[in-house]
């Protein structure tokens, strides 16, 4: 069984098209990273998953079942799609108790998901004090409460201080070793690359990849950049180089040289021979960022929008 599994899922919105034809299986367990630019079809995705959208074409399975029928799998996924309301006067420990209540599960679920999401000690205190990293966490532990079997949550990162960002990613990796799946959306590549077992990378609401983590790393190239020790030799040293057979780049501090690690010590033993003595001999890799930017263009909303309805626009290069 896996966690998810679409086959040729599409939702239209009128002439546009939030999600084609998406055909994809996520594993169990673990933590999967659902990006895209902003406008990619992510939310809708996931609003198809939950039962709160229903398709145009194609069908999915969440957890074995398919999503015309949530409510035979509705219990075992906790989600998280939007800013989640809380009372404000009220503690984090008496919300999350009037909603297990509401929701006719065990009181001790409230103690456990507060553990979970790191918010012991600050409990008892209003949520209105809290911060948007906190509150967040807080949503993500009412999301815990029925114990899910699979997490799903959209743009948990969103809004957001570099600290609030580093506590949800912290928690998207203890998440993701407790057994569970987590389906987190983001996009952005680096706020939760790092917690990631597994891709999926969507743009124009279609897949652009599927798979671990480590199979798009390998995409990743390296470079070796080095400097000559007086700056205007660099362009001489570039020609040198590439005469030698490497790909070379004149950069605006040196020469980047499209080339593993493993020909540092020959790049260096070029250069000398040819007279140069290398101030920097530095390997570089390429980021997944990087990667991420290249499989689905530096676009925006607007664009997808208009690349969805059909409508052709000259390139957005910003
Ligand atoms: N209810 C709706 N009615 C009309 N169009 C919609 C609706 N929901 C989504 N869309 C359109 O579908 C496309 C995908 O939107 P969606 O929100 O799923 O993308 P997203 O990747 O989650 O982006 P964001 O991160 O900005 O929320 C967009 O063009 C959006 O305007």
């Amino acid at each position: 069984m896996h966690a998810v599994a679409t086959h040729e899922l599409t939702r239209t919105f009128g002439p546009r098209r939030a999600v084609g034809r998406l055909t994809v299986d996520v594993p169990l367990g673990g933590v999967v990273g659902l990006l895209g630019p902003n406008g990619s079809g992510k939310s809708t995705l996931i609003r198809m998953l939950l039962g709160l959208v229903r398709p145009t074409e194609g069908d999915a399975d969440v957890l074995g079942s398919s999503i015309r029928h949530p409510a035979q799998y509705a219990e075992r996924v906790g989600a998280l799609v939007e800013s989640p309301a809380f009372v404000p006067g009220l503690s984090a420990h008496a919300n999350l108790l009037s909603l297990a209540r509401l929701r006719g599960l065990p009181r001790s679920r409230v103690a456990e998901v507060i553990t979970a999401v790191g918010l012991s000690g600050r409990e008892r205190e209003p949520v209105r004090r809290f911060s948007l990293g906190m509150k967040q966490r807080l949503g993500i532990a009412a999301a815990l409460l029925p114990d899910p079997e699979l997490l799903i949550l959209d743009e948990p990162t969103n809004g957001l201080d570099p600290a609030g960002i580093v506590e949800i990613r912290a928690l998207l990796v203890r998440l993701g070793q407790s057994g569970r799946t987590v389906i987190v959306s983001s996009h952005l590549m680096a706020e939760i690359e790092a917690a990631c077992d597994w891709l999926i990378i969507v743009r124009f609401g279609e897949l652009v990849f599927s798979g671990p983590i480590g199979e798009l790393m390998a995409r990743t190239e390296t470079f070796v950049d080095v400097e000559a020790e007086h700056h205007d030799d660099n362009d001489t040293l570039a020609r040198v180089l590439a005469v030698a057979g490497w790909v070379t780049e004149l950069m605006p501090d040196g020469v980047r040289v499209r080339a593993g690690r493993d020909s540092a010590a020959e790049i260096n033993r070029t250069a000398m021979a040819a007279g140069f003595t290398l101030g920097r001999v530095q390997v570089v890799h390429d980021s997944l960022e990087h990667v991420f930017l290249e499989l689905t263009g530096q676009t925006d909303g607007e664009l997808a929008q208009d690349r969805a309805a059909g409508q052709e626009r000259t390139k957005v290069v910003r």
